[in-house]
């Protein structure tokens, strides 16, 4: 980049965290930052993940740098540079605490850049902080999620909600938004733990502090869906909130309309409109880990179920055991697909009008931007506050009912 011709522009660094669903919403923000005149955006990654950053923003001016993801990381296999690559996701702590040995490098790159304004990193990339701090320029912070979840997390955090209830299960009414109750299970370990300790929650109070030092946070939502916890949280906070969002508005789906090059789904789904028949979409995200006898406990629910329904598994999900047992268990009133599709393309098929979600906050709004109620199943990290949100506060969905 010719750091004289960008004296006069504004300078805006973004720095995902290495997984799917944190960094496509950045990718978005990139887009829309780059509409308005003047505006040179950089966008940090390693070189795994490179070739996914530059097929996402191929029609931009954006700049993408390349950083070395840290090497012979104990536990962490050799190549494995995104969260969705991890063999479980039990390794996510010591896997989100490595990117800190990317400072170094990345500090270095700082310096050869064009005079930074602000940054836009991962809540997950902490340290991105005293970077920031060392070079002079405001870093505000994005988690990807929803305040909704956030203000929940905040308010059991801070007064110790999840430490009276004898089950996991038992209901505990928050005093702060009194028509809302949750549950132990709705959160994840460290918050359950009345002493907690170890890696993961070192790594959760170093974002935390990082976040609440930082100039301020970016919301991947919009106010009106969420006001009052907008509200609650800008004022309790001492930096704020900016609700930028749905990001995925800013990057129209890229639909096919000649029949030659559109992927195998969508010809599926459009048989099926032609047909006048409705289909369910299932998929849970990039990065959740479903054991062999879950997947196929939902392959027969979905035939039973007796739905149309185009399902998507991650390409790391365990295969069934053979090709007749997969058929055996789908039928033919479903397909899966095990490639990367473009989720909002099918979720706008006029032939789609359910989602089964594991409700990741990127899925919630595009379900919701795409008018398609959402079936709930949510698994780990913020999805079941999300699927709350979806179902109890916003109303825009059902919950799976399981069993544990
Ligand atoms: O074949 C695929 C698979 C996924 N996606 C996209 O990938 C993103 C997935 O994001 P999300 O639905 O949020 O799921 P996760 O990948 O599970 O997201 C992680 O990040 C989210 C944002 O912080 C959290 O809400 C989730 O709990 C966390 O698991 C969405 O934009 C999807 O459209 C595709 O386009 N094609």
């Amino acid at each position: 980049m010719d750091a004289s011709s960008s004296d006069s522009k504004y300078h805006v660094v973004l720095f995902p965290f290495m997984s799917k669903g944190h960094t496509i919403p950045l990718l978005h923000l990139g887009r829309l930052l780059l509409r308005r005149p003047n505006f040179i955006v950089t966008v940090f990654t390693t070189s795994g993940n490179h070739s996914f950053i530059a097929n996402s923003l191929s029609d931009t001016t954006a700049f993408i740098i390349d950083l070395p993801f840290p090497q012979n990381v104990p536990q962490i296999p050799a190549g494995v540079e995104s969260t969705d690559k991890l063999p479980s996701m039990s390794l996510f702590a010591p896997f989100a605490l490595s990117t800190k040995l990317m400072q170094p490098d990345f500090e270095k790159a700082i310096e050869t850049l064009p005079r930074v304004n602000f940054m836009v990193s991962d809540g997950f990339l902490w340290w991105t902080l005293d970077s920031a701090i060392k070079f002079g320029f405001p870093r505000l912070v994005s988690f990807g999620m929803s305040i909704y979840s956030s203000c929940l997390c905040k308010v059991v955090f801070e007064h110790r909600l999840l430490f009276g209830p004898e089950s996991d299960d038992e209901l505990i009414t928050l005093p702060q938004f009194p028509w809302i109750k949750v549950t132990r299970n709705d959160f994840g370990s460290t918050f359950r733990d009345p002493e907690p300790s170890g890696p993961h929650f070192e790594f959760n109070i170093a974002t935390i502090t990082a976040a609440i030092n930082s100039y301020g946070a970016i919301i991947n939502s919009f106010y009106e869906l969420e006001a009052t916890f907008a509200d609650y949280w800008n004022k309790e906070n001492g930096n704020t909130a900016w609700f930028v969002g749905p990001l995925c508005l800013a990057d129209a789906p890229r639909v096919e309309h000649e029949p030659r090059k559109k992927p195998t789904w969508i010809k599926w789904l459009d048989q099926k409109l032609e047909q006048g028949r409705s289909v369910l979409y299932a998929a849970f995200g990039s990065q959740v880990d479903i054991s062999p006898q879950q997947l196929k406990e939902i392959a027969i629910g979905l035939k039973k179920s007796k739905v149309h329904f185009l399902w998507v598994m991650k390409a790391k999900d365990p295969q069934f055991g053979d090709e007749s047992e997969l058929e055996e268990n789908i039928g033919d009133g479903g397909i899966i697909v095990r490639e990367w599709v473009d989720q909002r393309e099918i979720l706008i098929h006029q032939s789609v009008n359910g989602f089964l979600s594991h409700c990741g906050w990127n899925s919630v709004l595009e379900s919701i931007c795409a008018g398609v109620p959402i079936l709930a199943w949510p698994m780990m990290a913020d999805q079941p506050l999300n699927a709350r949100m979806v179902v109890e506060e916003i109303k825009v969905g059902l919950r799976v009912k399981t069993c544990n």
